[in-house]
């Protein structure tokens, strides 16, 4: 059914009124007497929204809470809007910080939408969409160097907790929302409205708001509100992308979180789970999302995604469901938030399909895969130093170690949002500078300088000597 359809009409006549016959936890059933509601439409118990998810046997529509479901009981008359979770389109949403329903949270009136669609909407077709093979750089010379962002893809920031997710995703919005021509829209999935909070401010005092829509269904809301929001977020993003053809920049902090919610919503359903407790939907929930952050002729949606890693473990299901779906992948490691190299990327196990000659180019792509080699040879030699000294190595070895640490150290970065913490400003690396510096450390045969010296740089301030 074509979602036009679908969006209620503010005329409609009322359907039949339904009356509550369950409520366990977060789902309840509603029986209506004639012509029931279908899967996917809005109903109103009281003030408490639910929406369709299954039928079950007798009839009864059996629905998720998108609120608290305090004061519904057995009897409590249900209304059927006659229509699927729709939120308001247009540039009317810019600037502004909504929830799930396009309701605001910002305190102001409530956008004034011309237009209001529905949250389900199927991706577009394979034939509309386009590939372009363009690099978003970044400034993060981890990232441009080892992972480049693909324009129009989507990338993953995958971490267990406290390893540096959401900072890299803020200074990521840092460094590219004031350049990106287009807009942005910021979706916060089931993580602290605290951090909601901060972002909106900053997002303020950048003076970019006003290209800016963030939409937020923290940790303290129903699952169901955190496993329909990233639709609402879609939703608008594709009103950018398919009636104004303009690029968008989609922020995803957590979507981790949205798989979760889609697991707590099948357990409430009373679902068998499957592999590691998640539900059974598992990939077919994340695709009907994935599918639809997509590019198409009219306009890119280029999409970073934090990944929450549950206990650390990358083979866990979701966050594999997840990185099939992705263009680039920037891993960070415990290990090196440990050792105080932030951003923790990990060099060997952050990826991206850009990093190919064709795309950019000969010259950063052997820097990439010799500074990869590098690293990689330096873990393998870890353990020889750990039992023997590095005294023991050959000259050779001892060089290679030599390199791989200075290019470690190198590669970390101040970063602008968390100057209050660090005491030292943010510094943005052009491509060029970050090539130029691995280059030169990759060169060096003599070491005059310490480690010390290349850690939390921006640009090598100074000219290699290559002697
Ligand atoms: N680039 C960085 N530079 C300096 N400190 C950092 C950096 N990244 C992370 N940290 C430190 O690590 C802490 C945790 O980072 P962050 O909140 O981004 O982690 P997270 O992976 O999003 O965690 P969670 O899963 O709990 O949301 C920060 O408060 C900060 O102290």
């Amino acid at each position: 059914m074509p979602d036009a359809a679908r969006t209620p009409a503010p005329d409609a006549p009322p359907r039949a009124d339904g009356r509550v016959v369950a409520v366990r936890g977060g789902i309840v059933d509603a029986a209506f007497p004639g012509e029931g509601p279908r899967i996917d439409d809005l109903l109103m118990a009281g003030e408490v929204p639910l929406q369709v998810m299954s039928f079950v046997d007798g009839g009864a529509a059996r629905c998720i809470a998108l609120a608290p479901v305090h004061g519904l009981g057995l009897g409590t008359p249900v209304r059927n809007t006659g229509g699927p979770v729709a939120v308001p389109v247009g540039e009317a949403v810019l600037g502004r910080m909504l929830d799930v329903f396009g309701t605001p949270l910002d305190g102001g009136p409530p956008p004034d939408a011309a237009d209001h669609r529905s949250i389900h909407r199927a991706p577009p077709p394979l034939s509309d969409r386009v590939l372009r093979a363009k690099v978003l750089e970044t400034g993060i010379k981890a990232i441009d160097l080892l992972a480049p962002i693909e324009r129009g893809g989507k990338t993953g920031l995958f971490g267990g907790a406290g390893v540096g997710k959401t900072v890299l995703l803020s200074e990521l919005i840092h460094n590219t929302v004031e350049h990106h021509h287009g807009v942005s829209l910021f979706c916060g999935i089931g993580e602290r409205s605290r951090e909601a909070e901060e972002l909106w401010r900053e997002m303020g005092e950048a003076g970019v708001r006003d290209r800016m829509v963030m939409l937020f269904g923290q940790m303290n809301e129903s699952p169901g509100v955190r496993f329909l929001v990233g639709k609402s977020a879609l939703t608008m993003a594709e009103w950018f992308r398919d009636d104004r053809e303009q690029d968008v920049l989609l922020l995803i902090d957590n979507i981790f979180r949205y798989v979760q919610a889609g697991s707590e919503v099948s357990g409430l359903m009373g679902r068998m789970p499957s592999r590691v407790g998640y539900q059974p939907t598992l990939a077919t929930e994340l695709a009907t999302l994935q599918e639809r952050i997509a590019s198409t002729r009219k306009g890119a949606i280029t999409s970073i995604q934090a990944v929450y890693v549950p206990a650390d473990d990358f083979t866990d299901p979701a966050a594999a469901h997840i990185f099939s779906h992705l263009s680039a992948s920037v891993v960070l490691s415990r290990k090196r938030a440990s050792e105080g190299l932030y951003p923790a990327v990990d060099p060997l196990a952050s990826s991206s399909v850009m990093l190919t000659p064709n795309v950019v180019g000969q010259r950063h792509y052997d820097i990439a895969r010799a500074v990869r080699r590098t690293l990689a040879e330096y873990e393998d030699l870890r353990d020889i130093i750990a039992m023997l000294g590095i005294e023991e190595l050959s000259a050779h070895d001892r060089a290679v170690v030599a390199r791989a640490r200075r290019l470690e150290r190198f590669l970390t970065q101040p970063f602008a949002t968390v100057t209050a913490a660090t005491g030292e400003g943010g510094k943005l690396v052009p491509l060029e500078a970050t090539l130029a510096g691995c280059e030169a450390i990759l060169g060096q045969t003599t070491f005059p300088r310490p480690e010390s010296d290349y850690y939390m740089i921006g640009a090598l301030p100074w000219t290699e000597e290559a002697a």
